[in-house]
């Protein structure tokens, strides 16, 4: 399976050589035509309004947007996310071009600026059910966007819970009110919707490949099931055919 890697900004790379730690070689995308040599396709992390600006110069928008439509596989991370929502807030003066498809709307920087960056143990359900390892993955968030709503079609692989901000005010304010109740603000950090993975984390920088392994195994079953279909299609048309060329006695 030809397994293609948007290659206009960001962490690109650091997909390639997670996809090649399961013996699989990355392709890298940069232009539209070469999006008919691949079967699933990685949008990886970065800058999404920079990715966006390359993205339109590239004149790769309609053939992004094609892809998605037909079915194909495409995962999402972090800025890569912000490409495949439908909706995105927070978005820079004069907004951004979106691939969209993924039933969301997401916000483009939920946790803040650059500095507040941070890595976390998220519990992945779906992924330790699917590919095993522990429950936990380390999310890496750079920057990172939240999901904030999810359409009914959408399945959600992992939440992270943000301590709200008069919790985090009222603990730097005294030592004394950390024994007090934190509230918390769960948001969406994974979710999947048909052919569409999205991770507002970067499982590419880090040494577990389960994200990568789960988004394999999903476009393989995709890649199945349309060859099932066409073959299904083929041999109904085959049938009739046949029945078309016997003689018709009334
Ligand atoms: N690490 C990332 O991909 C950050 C994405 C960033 N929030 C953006 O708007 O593009």
């Amino acid at each position: 399976m030809a397994v293609g890697v948007l290659s206009l900004q960001g962490s690109f790379n650091e997909h390639i050589a997670a996809l090649r730690r399961l013996g699989v070689k990355g392709v890298e995308i940069r232009k539209p035509e070469q999006l008919q040599n691949i079967t699933a396709l990685i949008i990886p992390g970065g800058e999404s309004t920079t990715m966006a600006k390359l993205a339109e110069f590239h004149n790769l928008f309609p053939v992004l947007r094609d892809f998605v439509k037909m079915g194909k596989p495409v995962w999402g991370t972090c800025a890569g996310l912000i490409f495949l929502a439908n909706n995105a807030i927070g978005q820079k003066a004069g907004g951004q071009e979106l691939v969209g498809g993924l039933d969301c709307t997401v916000n483009r920087n939920f946790f803040g600026s650059q500095l507040q960056s941070f890595e976390t143990e998220l519990l992945v359900p779906e992924i330790a059910a699917k590919e095993g390892g522990p429950s936990t993955f380390r999310g890496v968030f750079i920057r990172a966007p939240g999901i904030l709503e999810v359409g009914p079609e959408v399945q959600v692989l992992a939440e992270y819970s943000v301590p709200s901000k008069n919790s985090t005010e009222s603990t730097s304010k005294s030592e004394n009110q950390m024994d007090k109740p934190v509230s918390e603000e769960r948001v969406i950090v994974a979710v999947k919707q048909g052919n569409l993975l999205g991770t507002a984390f970067h499982p590419e920088l880090t040494a577990d490949t389960r994200w990568h392994s789960y988004f394999l195994k999903m476009a393989g079953e995709i890649v199945e099931q349309s060859c099932n279909s066409i073959i299904k299609a083929e041999y109904l048309s085959d049938n009739q055919q046949q029945k078309n060329d016997l003689p018709i006695f009334q």
